[in-house]
């Protein structure tokens, strides 16, 4: 096949609805946009050229009379019928063309066939019939758009050999020497035995990454897809017909996909930090013991006088004092007193405290600076009165926290660390978190000057910064990137370097710029744990690890952004930090207004406050589009939504939980309280 050859195409659109009305007719624009897709990866060997276009109803002898007078006369090479081929009364596409077949192919039939089933299982009712008739292949495709590009998918690359062969354009000894490996390669194709990887002109095989990558999409487990390099070398492959008309990614459940993400998340490495302020939010790996006893010494409780509680009622000579303060106290005997302020040591000796309140001045020093004596009034002291024994709040060695323990920004836990005299102590590493916004037409907010056409501001970095740093963890601003494969791994790579978890957004969903994907998987060679979730918004969050390393691409839609974070990432976070419970808490909430349903389940962003009957409420932010930043003002939950159609046992086609229905939320935030 050394000079280009053409092959001559009739379209026949079977369909009763635009034989009355062609303008309902969409088939014969797709079909010739295909071919002519086509055309494009195999310019230089052959073309398509799609000579003749007719819509019939559905009719057997209008079916007929088309074929006949195309094979027959006309001598199409290639005749694909679209329509007429499923259960329906009026479907009769097979019967038609059936019986005009003098050569029958059922290799075609069942490549159609079974190229559909991956996609779904509706293929069982297509019924598909394909053979030769005079000079041309015939083959009847099923009507709807879709279903008609993936049939002539499956069997595209193969097409011009048979219509080569049917038309007798070669004979076929010429046609077959070199053997079916020597085809193999000119076609473009290979056998599935063959390893991956080899098998020929890549440019070739129009749509043929669709099925290598089916095979996992059906599992019933939680999948968890591993890819061949062949696969990763079909995916980055940006020649048009191969771009992804649908996402090779299965649609995982948050649940499935937070089952993926704890499962890759193991808590990290134990470090010493010193015991201050910026112990918050760590979790200890150690128990921690009391270096020192609290109160290190017999300690007043009160401001007045140490004395022998025996002594009773009286006046007696004050013969010393005793500060809160460092130093040497002389020892108390019984018919003295000693003054003292609260927390003091108290004289040895001494076995009670009385407040300066039931005392009274009974004498001064002849300088009259000083009390000479003081008389107590209180009858009936007991022992260790108004005394704190040492170690009587905590005793030395005695466990005060415990592994597993967070340390609270209420400051409890480190004022507790700080009175036993503990310095450091021993908490896993909180991981270090990169930010990088992606996108051509992503710009700082701190550039000056107006917006060009297309331009948008970076909002999604300084939102998640704020939310990492104040969920306590460390944060690194990693810019913006270009929607450039290269600008984009090298950034990647050197982030990996420095960070141990990087978020991204942006450029993870279906569009030709959105390189997040491939880029890890091939770039980095990373691997892809989830690239989609049935969530709104957050479809197509995406997780990957590379080696110890984690990458979470969430979408670009500020809202998805930030609903992604608190729904996965930050959980992972908290897991690797050693949290234990590492997920937000949830609560049941009270619906303040009617909350409209979606296909997804949704998670409504709210402000969840307490209420008058003592229940909680959760109100909306209002809209809920992704791209709306303002869904997330305030909001310190968000609600957890059932897909819409799915609530209730009986599954019900609900389309809004109506105010006042319980519903749970899950928090971001302190609950509001109670207002007016
Ligand atoms: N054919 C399909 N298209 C889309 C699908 C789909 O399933 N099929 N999913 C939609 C959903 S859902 C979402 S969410 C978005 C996610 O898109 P990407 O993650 O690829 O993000 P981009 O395309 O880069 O951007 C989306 C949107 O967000 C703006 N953006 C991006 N980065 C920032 C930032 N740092 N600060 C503020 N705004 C940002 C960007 O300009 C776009 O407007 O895809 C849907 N499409
Ligand atoms: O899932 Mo997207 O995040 O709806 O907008
Ligand atoms: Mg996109």
């Amino acid at each position: 096949m050394t000079t280009e050859t053409t092959y001559n195409v009739g379209v026949l659109i079977v369909s009763t609805t635009a034989a009355k009305d062609p303008s309902t007719d969409s088939a014969g624009q797709v079909l010739r946009d295909f071919f002519s897709g086509v055309n494009e990866t195999t310019a230089g060997k052959h073309s398509w050229n799609v000579a003749e276009t007719r819509i019939v109803s559905d009719d057997k002898d209008a079916i007929q009379g088309a074929v006949k007078e195309w094979a027959d006369e006309k001598q199409l090479h290639l005749i694909v019928t679209t329509g007429g081929t499923g259960f329906a009364v009026t479907d009769c596409t097979p019967e038609a063309v059936e019986p005009l077949l003098q050569k029958k192919a059922p290799g075609l039939v069942h490549t159609m066939l079974a190229s559909s089933l991956e996609i779904t299982p509706f293929a069982m009712m297509s019924r598909p019939v394909a053979g030769v008739r005079s000079n041309s292949v015939i083959v009847t495709i099923p009507g709807s758009p879709k279903g008609a590009k993936e049939n002539l998918q499956a069997i595209i690359q193969l097409l011009p050999h048979a219509c080569a062969q049917a038309a007798d354009l070669v004979p076929s000894r010429a046609l077959h020497a070199g053997g079916t490996k020597k085809l193999e390669k000119e076609y473009g194709v290979h056998s599935h035995r063959h390893s991956h990887g080899q098998g020929g002109d890549s440019s070739v095989g129009a749509g043929e990454g669709h099925h290598h990558h089916h095979h996992h999409h059906h599992g019933h487990k939680v999948p968890k897809p591993r890819t061949t390099p062949e696969q990763r070398a079909n995916k980055l492959d940006d020649s048009v017909t191969r771009r992804h008309r649908e996402s090779p990614y299965p649609m995982l459940s948050v649940a499935d996909a937070n089952a993926l993400i704890a499962a890759e998340t193991q808590a990290s490495d134990i470090v010493e930090i010193p015991v201050d302020e910026n112990l918050v939010g760590y979790v200890l790996a150690k128990d921690v013991t009391a270096a020192e006893a609290v109160p290190a010494f017999r300690a007043s409780i009160v401001d007045g006088y140490a004395v022998y509680h025996t002594d009773g009622p009286g006046a007696y000579p004050v013969v010393s004092v005793s500060h809160a303060a460092p130093g040497t106290i002389p020892p108390l005997e019984p018919g003295q007193v000693a003054r003292i302020t609260t927390g003091a040591p108290l004289p040895p000796g001494a076995t009670a405290v009385v407040m300066v309140e039931d005392t009274a001045l009974t004498s001064i020093t002849e300088d009259g600076k000083e009390e000479a004596t003081i008389g107590i009034l209180a009858d009936g002291l007991e022992e260790n009165e108004n005394v704190r024994e040492a170690g009587s709040d905590v005793q030395a060695g005695t466990v005060v926290l415990r592994a597993g323990d967070m340390i609270t920004s209420v400051g409890g836990e480190v004022g507790l660390l700080a009175s036993v005299g503990v310095s450091k102590v021993s908490v896993f590493r909180k991981p270090i978190v990169g930010v990088l916004s992606t996108g051509d037409e992503v710009v700082s907010h701190m550039r000056p000057g107006d917006l060009k056409l297309g331009e948008i501001r970076d909002s999604n970095r300084p939102a998640l910064l704020t939310a990492l740093k104040s969920s306590g963890f460390p944060a690194v601003d990693l810019g913006i990137a270009a929607d450039r494969p290269g600008a984009l791994e090298s950034t990647l790579k050197e982030a990996l370097d420095s960070v141990d978890v990087i978020i991204t957004t942006g450029g993870v969903s279906m569009g030709e710029l959105d390189l997040l994907k491939p880029t890890i998987e091939q770039a980095l060679e990373g691997t892809i744990h989830f690239g989609r979730v049935a969530m709104k918004p957050g479809k197509p969050t995406t997780f990957a690890t590379v080696g110890d390393k984690q990458i979470f691409a969430l979408p670009g839609n500020p809202a998805s952004a930030l609903v992604t974070f608190h729904l996965f990432v930050l959980p992972a976070l908290r897991k690797a930090a050693g949290y234990e419970p590492w997920e937000l808490p949830r609560v049941r909430v009270v619906a303040e207004q009617d909350l409209p349903l979606d296909p997804r389940p949704e998670f409504h962003r709210v402000f969840v406050a307490m209420r008058h009957d003592g229940r909680l409420g959760a109100t909306s932010t209002g809209g809920q589009r992704s791209s709306r930043i303002g869904s997330a003002l305030a909001a310190n939950a968000v609600v957890a939504l059932p897909a819409k159609g799915q609530v209730g046992e009986k599954r019900e086609r609900v389309g809004v939980i109506p105010k006042g229905e319980m519903v749970e939320a899950i928090l971001w935030g302190q609950v509001g309280g109670l207002v007016g």
